[in-house]
């Protein structure tokens, strides 16, 4: 019987146990896209909906053991990270990723929960920033967090443009700022600075709901399972904007605060 070769990617990033963020979006995400899914659990939350009530961060020899175990059997194509918790985690990732042979690495660089939780400690953004950023091939922060990837303010869409420059010039090569965030504004609109100094912008309604609960782990992703089945990174940016969209608009009653999406609407293209 002939078997089918499918695009394998990894995701390294925290657990939630509510199911809509973290790993679990990742690897939800990664199936609709039809790739195969791989992990490295570097923290468990116990977390819903509401917020998050815990978390355990993994000791370094179970993280090591994790990229060992997958890099010894698995041909990873694309790598992503999503929450690292510390800057011990942060430096264990580093260290595993340049030992092995894991393909591009997309960064989210996640740092603050919706519902407020912090799951990057303070210190560990150096340590993302100085050691991390250098081996992203593309970064994909969230207002707040390139402001303090930037160090700097951002106010409006100048402001975007400089942050996306000043995080290209700490060593990512693609910078994809995503401006969920920018609340005020009648359209979401995502601003995206390539490696040969190009920009784009993605655009599309802004969609007045709460449930928006691993919007950007789900984004990046799609990106992810694109590129790992060939695309250039602007179809996979589209992609990404289109699945977001369709998950965030078709949305799904699970929980009582900050719900999940819709991850089962986007079918190539088409949504409900
Ligand atoms: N209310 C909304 N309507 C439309 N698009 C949205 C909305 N909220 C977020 N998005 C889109 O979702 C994607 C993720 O952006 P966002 O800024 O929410 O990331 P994030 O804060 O990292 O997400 P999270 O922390 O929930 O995983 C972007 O493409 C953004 O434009
Ligand atoms: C384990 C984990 N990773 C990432 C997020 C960010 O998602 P959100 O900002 O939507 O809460 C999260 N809440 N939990």
């Amino acid at each position: 019987m002939e078997e089918l070769e499918v695009p394998q990617v990894l995701t390294i990033a925290g657990t939630d146990s509510g199911g809509g963020a973290g790993i679990q979006a990742d690897m939800k995400t990664m199936q609709e896209r039809h790739v195969f899914s791989t992990c490295v659990v570097v923290a468990v939350t116990a977390q819903n909906t509401l917020g998050v009530l815990d978390v355990e961060v993994m000791p370094k020899r179970i993280i090591d053991h994790q990229f060992q175990a997958l890099a010894e059997d698995f041909d990873i194509q694309v790598s992503k990270t999503g929450m690292l918790a510390n800057t011990a985690v942060v430096e264990t990732v580093v260290e595993n990723y340049q030992k092995y042979d894991l393909g591009p690495l997309v960064v989210d660089p996640v740092m603050i929960a919706k519902g407020g939780a912090k799951l990057l400690s303070e210190d560990a953004i150096d340590a993302v920033r100085t050691k991390l950023i250098p081996l992203a091939y593309l970064i994909t922060p969230n207002l707040p967090e390139a402001e303090k990837l930037a160090e700097m303010e951002i106010k409006n869409n100048q402001d975007v443009r400089s942050a996306a420059r000043k995080l290209r010039q700490l060593g990512a090569k693609n910078v994809l700022i995503k401006g969920g965030h920018f609340s005020d504004q009648p359209e979401s609109r995502d601003y995206v600075l390539f490696e040969n100094g190009k920009e784009m912008e993605l655009t599309g309604p802004r969609f007045e709901t709460e449930n928006t609960h691993g919007t950007g782990d789900t984004i990046s992703s799609v990106i992810v399972s694109e590129l790992a089945k060939g695309a250039e990174l602007k179809e996979a940016l589209q992609v990404g904007k289109a699945f977001i969209n369709a998950a965030i608009s078709n949305g799904i009653k699970v929980g009582h605060g900050h719900g999940p999406l819709n991850h089962w609407v986007y079918q190539n293209g088409e949504s409900k």
